[in-house]
């Protein structure tokens, strides 16, 4: 796999570091989860792949051992409010002094500065000083934030993901390491840069959910089905909402103009009642294998039965039988190969890890006693 012998120590966070350490170990990093003793339960759903090291960070001991841990590895991970580390005496100037070639990866809401920087968040935080969220949403309604999906994850966790594999490729020139700021206010507004720069062709005129493509235009919307599903309609071009009107059985000579911005109200409601006469299914084997850019909305249920997700098993499903994403994207020579096993417990792999790290049964008893670091065995699921 493309990240094979990188050995990443991912301090336990709430939802875009966790992702971002699943990705590099999809993509075959060793990802060491730090988390902290006493936690019966992990909350990290993002742990696929990873080993978990229960230690106590309040203790000198602790301290020590996280720095030898990161003295010996390629990425640090940390996820925490800005000065957290520091306060620690874990801060990358330190730990970059002690291991030069380290790639200190800091997966902040606001950055390292500003006036914002130590002040709590959560992805709508981020997304709103992105600049991003006024866009969002139906015309006349509040923005809107899809999900949890564009701070913490697109801007967050892929986006560091990125910077740590430019910093390990540019590594292999300089031979040096560097430290990330990814905060995830810039990395969603530069998701977002389309939005951004595509204002220059008027792309964003009209107020939010009034454009081409926020909702907007009748020809880039969902639309209700008979049986209470959805169809996704994306027929931009005219070649292809051409297709749209034949599978609709709809004459263009009849309807107004697609780009004439007043009439789409009109439009809409016609699409709308079209939609409504048949089901999901009854359209997808009418659009199936058009250009009309019209496919089903499909639930997480339907998903992985899809014929085209199933050709391409893009759903995978773990020991457990849960399914999820495969990794993506498909590489050729080195694709990713996701562990399919169960997540670990926190803790599970501490005696594991340290061995490997070089540490004694001696040393690793004794801050086992000393509660420095916590073992946990993996319930029986029986
Ligand atoms: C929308 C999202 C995230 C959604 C996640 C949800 C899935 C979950 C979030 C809350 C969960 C629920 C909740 O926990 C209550 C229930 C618990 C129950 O067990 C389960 C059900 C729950 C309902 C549970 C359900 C779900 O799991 C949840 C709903 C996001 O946007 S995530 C993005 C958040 N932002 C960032 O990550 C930006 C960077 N980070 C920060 O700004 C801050 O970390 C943050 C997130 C604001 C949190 O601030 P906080 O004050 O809590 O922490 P920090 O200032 O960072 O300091 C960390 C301290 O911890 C110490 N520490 C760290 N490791 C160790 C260790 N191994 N040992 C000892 N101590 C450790 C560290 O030294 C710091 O200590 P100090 O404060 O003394 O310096």
């Amino acid at each position: 796999m493309a990240l094979a012998g990188v050995r990443v120590i991912e301090l336990a966070g709430l939802a875009p570091a966790p992702f971002c350490g699943m990705i590099l170990a999809d993509f075959g990093a060793k990802v060491i989860r730090v988390d902290r003793n006493k936690v019966g339960m992990s909350l990290d759903t993002q742990a696929r792949g990873k080993r978990s090291v229960a230690i106590n960070l309040k203790t000198a001991e602790g301290v020590a051992l996280l720095r030898k841990l990161c003295v010996q590895s390629d990425v640090v991970l940390e996820p925490y409010r800005k000065g957290v580390m520091e306060k620690l005496g874990l801060g990358p100037h330190e730990m970059l002094k002690e291991n030069p070639r380290l790639i200190y990866a800091r997966l902040t809401g606001y950055g390292q500065s500003g006036s914002y920087a130590t002040a709590a968040g959560h992805d709508i935080n981020y997304l709103a000083m992105s600049g991003l969220l006024s866009r969002l949403g139906r015309s006349g309604e509040k923005p809107y934030a899809p999900l949890n999906l564009m701070a913490d994850f697109a801007g967050g966790g892929l986006t560091c993901a990125l910077g740590i594999v430019l910093a390990l490729l540019e590594r292999t020139t300089s031979g040096k390491g560097q430290i990330i700021d990814a905060s995830m206010v810039e990395g969603a507004a530069y998701v977002g840069s389309f939005a951004w720069k595509s204002r220059s062709i008027g792309m964003w005129d009209s107020p939010r959910g009034q454009n081409m493509l926020d909702s907007g235009a009748p020809f880039y919307d969902t639309y209700e089905t008979a049986d209470g599903k959805y169809m996704a309609v994306g027929a931009i071009e005219p070649q292809f909402y051409r297709q749209l009107l034949t599978g609709l059985e709809l004459d263009a000579g009849e309807l107004p103009p697609q780009m004439s911005f007043t009439d789409w109200p009109e439009l809409r409601r016609i699409f709308t009642e079209r939609f409504a006469s048949k089901t999901q299914a009854d359209w997808s084997r009418i659009f199936d294998g058009t250009d009309a850019c019209v496919t089903p909305v499909l639930s997480f249920d339907q998903v992985s039965s899809h014929p085209h997700n199933q050709e391409r098993a893009s759903f995978i499903k773990d020991s457990s039988g849960d399914e999820s994403p495969r990794p993506a994207p498909v590489l050729s020579r080195t694709p990713a190969e996701p562990c399919l096993a169960s997540d670990p417990v926190i803790g599970e792999h501490t005696v594991e890890v340290l061995t490997e790290y070089g540490f004694t049964s001696a040393d690793i008893d004794q801050m086992l006693t000393a509660g420095v670091v916590e073992c946990n065995a993996v319930k029986s699921k029986l």
